[in-house]
């Protein structure tokens, strides 16, 4: 684990879907269904420090008036994961992937990947790359692929980034709160956070403002 000095806030990790159930999960690390090829968790449950989940939240709302939800891959990530993929990964994908000897900042909670689906349908949107494809076409500013699969990556991207999350420069899925710096690194296993003692209800989180 890195080594950090400083003053952080304390971890307030909550569980995304009990801030707003219609956030839908897709967590396939916690199936084979990923780059590593086994299930890296024993629980598929994703988890933010709060202002980040509420600022989720409010991006997943922003959302409904275009018509689209958010699906969540994954938030924070214990630190042995971070290492795990750094080490099963080649060199020269090592963009695409967390140093841990700084820590992602899934570790620290404050990093999300996400997609989103439709709200008629129910599914899943295609994006220009598949979620964790280690090639140009995961790029923000890829400019291949469709007109439609460039508008919903750069919806997405909109509706993050008016919500205080930036996207990663590889990676049109992955978007870092910006309290990111407050919060350490951790290594706890999901079924050792703490249940917050005071869950946020939907309604006590502001709607967004749809028409920005
Ligand atoms: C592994 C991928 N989903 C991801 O989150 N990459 C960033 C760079 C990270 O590991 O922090
Ligand atoms: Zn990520």
């Amino acid at each position: 684990m890195p080594v950090e000095t400083g003053s952080f806030r304390p971890s307030e990790l909550v569980e995304i879907v009990r801030l707003d159930p219609g956030i839908r999960l897709d967590i396939r690390y916690a199936t084979a269904n990923n780059f590593v090829g086994r299930p890296v968790y024993d629980e598929p449950r994703a988890f933010l420090q709060r202002p980040a989940a509420e600022a989720l939240v409010k991006a997943h709302r922003w959302l409904k008036a275009h018509g689209y939800g958010i699906v969540v891959f994954d938030g924070y990530r214990p630190w042995r994961v971070t290492k795990l993929f750094w080490e099963l990964t080649p060199p020269d994908k090592r963009n695409y992937v967390a140093d841990p000897s700084k820590g992602s900042l899934h570790n620290r909670g404050c990093a999300v990947d996400v997609s989103m689906y439709d709200l008629n349908t129910g599914e899943l949107v295609t994006m220009p790359s598949d979620y964790d494809e280690m090639s140009e076409r995961a790029h923000p500013d890829y400019t291949g692929g469709t007109e439609e699969q460039r508008r919903l990556r750069d919806l997405l991207r909109t509706a993050m980034e008016l919500h205080d999350f930036k996207v990663y420069r590889y990676e049109w899925w992955h978007f870092d709160h910006k309290d990111w710096r407050q919060y350490r690194v951790q290594d706890i296993p999901f079924s050792e956070i703490p249940v917050s003692e005071l869950p946020s209800q939907p309604g006590e989180i502001p709607p967004s403002n749809p028409r920005l």
